[in-house]
């Protein structure tokens, strides 16, 4: 079943390459149709599904919102080359093939507005100067922070924890006369975790130090993210109608929240001095630019990632009932490597007779935990963060699928690659549309992490100042593993529903 590696993507071909199938409908309305689709009458998954079934392959030209007859007043130009095959997908990792300039969620720009005036570093093509320079910059912030970086989470977890276990005690009280059940959102919770975090970790600055940007700074980076985003998301919060005129009509302006972003900035420039100087003396970065770069890589890309994907891992492994006894399985695991630890720790004469309680459960520990990680990577690839990648054709190439088709892509096409299509290919993955934890064990699971592309690029390959790849794919990975195994030393089983907790059952022993 499992191909050793495709043909790459974009190669001399024996079958000679054809045109693209698919179309752009009539000026206007074509846009508009594909639009109403995308957002209302289909959703995205069933937009690009019927669009392949219908033109029978995996490559071809559709309109991505958001698009005329409003945003932008017609600037924006929809029109992309879909692609959702394992093989073709790899051309979006190719520096040589595509321009990442501008693209990072498609056609539609929010602008530098939102990002204090610097063209930041994610916005970036391989082929900009400063790209590498911000590259390089935000992997030295995730090193230095990679020494404080499981002490902080950890921390960080367990004040989310505590408060979680509080209001979920306070309930089943209330609830006690009826039924000993009750339910806590998490979600923002977890993102007070996760700003905290994020400022110690990645800007070595402690939000204690500003009451108010520790209070509030969460929900400052959901509003200028959702004034970016909203007008290529489905929200779900208005009835349909009303959503397209008001959300998705017009980019929504950066005025609303910047001297938010502003307060933000002051945060960073004086309890981040030290990142911040790190970005100026050893980038060569100006002082601005070097915090809106920072300011971006922590709230958009880091504080932004993980606020979807964390809740995704958290519902997915607490299905309730655990049908499929993941969880005790997990949980066996998880014990099992920190008491080996906290043995070899003690037996070498390291906080003996501690236990394994209260040992940190580091990068090395979730390493050595085979099936947490194959469930992490099964959460990325069934449920992927950033579903949509974007890049621009540099010249004139011929795109190959695995269907052994040759599609001629034209200079300046936009491709568009979805993600949740291409990494439940059939021809990659067995059972591709079920959520198999084991999935990624052993020599041949092993073999499949060169078709996880979460990450913007293969799970086999590294983030480098020459590409587009993320550059916290380990990191991402190693807290997901870190979150769960956390949760399987406090409590000795968790359920989830949607994004609530609706059992934490405290640990026995
Ligand atoms: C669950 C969390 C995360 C997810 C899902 C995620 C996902 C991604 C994706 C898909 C891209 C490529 C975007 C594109 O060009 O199309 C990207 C780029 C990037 N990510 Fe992450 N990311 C996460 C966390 C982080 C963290 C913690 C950092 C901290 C340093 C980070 C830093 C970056 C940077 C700097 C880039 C730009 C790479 C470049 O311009 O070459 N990400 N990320």
């Amino acid at each position: 079943m499992l191909p050793s590696s495709f043909p790459p993507a974009a190669a001399a071909t024996a079958s000679p390459a054809r045109p693209i199938p698919g179309g752009y409908g009539p000026p206007l309305l074509g846009p508009l149709r594909d639009r109403l689709d995308y957002f209302w009458f289909q959703g995205p998954e069933e937009f690009f599904r019927r669009r392949a079934a219908a033109h029978g392959s995996t490559v071809f030209r559709a309109n991505i919102p958001p698009a005329f007859p409003f945003v932008g007043g017609g600037r924006i130009d929809p029109r992309v080359v879909a692609v959702v095959d394992a093989a073709a997908f790899r051309a979006l990792f190719d520096p040589a093939l595509v321009d990442k300039r501008d693209v990072l969620i498609g056609p539609y720009n929010p602008g530098v507005g939102f990002t204090g005036g610097t063209r930041v570093g994610v916005y970036l093509d391989t082929e900009e100067a400063e790209h590498e320079r911000t590259k390089a910059f935000s992997m030295e912030l995730l090193h230095r922070g990679a020494r404080v970086w499981a002490a902080e989470f950890h921390a960080a977890v367990d004040d989310m924890l505590n408060a979680v276990d509080d209001e979920l005690l306070l309930k089943v009280k209330e609830k006690k006369n009826q039924s000993n059940e009750a339910t806590v959102g998490f979600v923002a919770a977890l993102q007070r975790c996760l700003f905290r975090f994020l400022c110690k970790a990645l800007v070595g600055a402690d939000t204690s130090a500003d009451p108010f940007v520790d209070k509030n700074g969460f929900l400052i980076l959901d509003a200028w993210l959702a004034l970016q985003l909203t007008p290529t998301q489905k929200i779900g919060l208005l009835p349909q109608p009303l959503e397209e005129i008001f959300l998705h009509s017009f980019p929504l302006p950066s005025l609303l929240v910047s001297p938010f972003y502003n307060r933000l900035y002051r945060f960073v420039e004086e309890h981040g001095a030290e990142a911040v100087s790190i970005g100026e003396k050893e980038y060569g970065l100006s002082k601005k630019d070097a915090i809106n770069n920072v300011l971006f890589v922590l709230g958009f890309n880091a504080f932004g990632g993980f606020s979807v994907f964390l809740p995704f891992l958290l519902a997915d492994i607490g299905k309730p009932g655990d049908p499929t006894g993941l969880r005790q399985r997990l949980r066996q695991e998880v014990r099992q490597v920190l008491l080996a630890s906290s043995s070899s720790a003690a037996a070498a004469g390291q906080g003996a007779g501690q236990g394994e309680s209260s040992s940190t459960i580091g990068f090395s520990a979730v390493r050595e935990m085979p099936l947490l990680r194959s469930t992490v990577y099964e959460v990325l690839r069934m449920r992927p963060p950033v579903p949509l990648q974007f890049g621009r054709a540099r010249n004139d190439f011929v795109l190959r699928s695995h269907h052994d088709d040759a599609f001629a892509v034209n200079k300046g096409d936009l491709l568009c690659g979805y993600q949740p299509l291409a990494m439940r290919d059939a021809k990659v993955f067995h059972r591709p549309d079920e959520f198999v934890p084991e999935r990624f064990l052993g020599d041949q699971g092993q073999q499949l992490l060169q078709y996880l592309y979460w990450s913007n690029g293969p799970q086999t390959s590294q983030p480098d100042t020459g590409n587009k790849q993320c550059a916290a794919k380990d990191a991402v990975v190693d807290t997901a593993c870190m979150l769960i195994a956390h949760m399987f030393r406090r409590y000795d089983d968790f359920e989830v529903d949607g994004i609530s907790f609706t059992k934490l059952q405290k640990r026995s022993t």
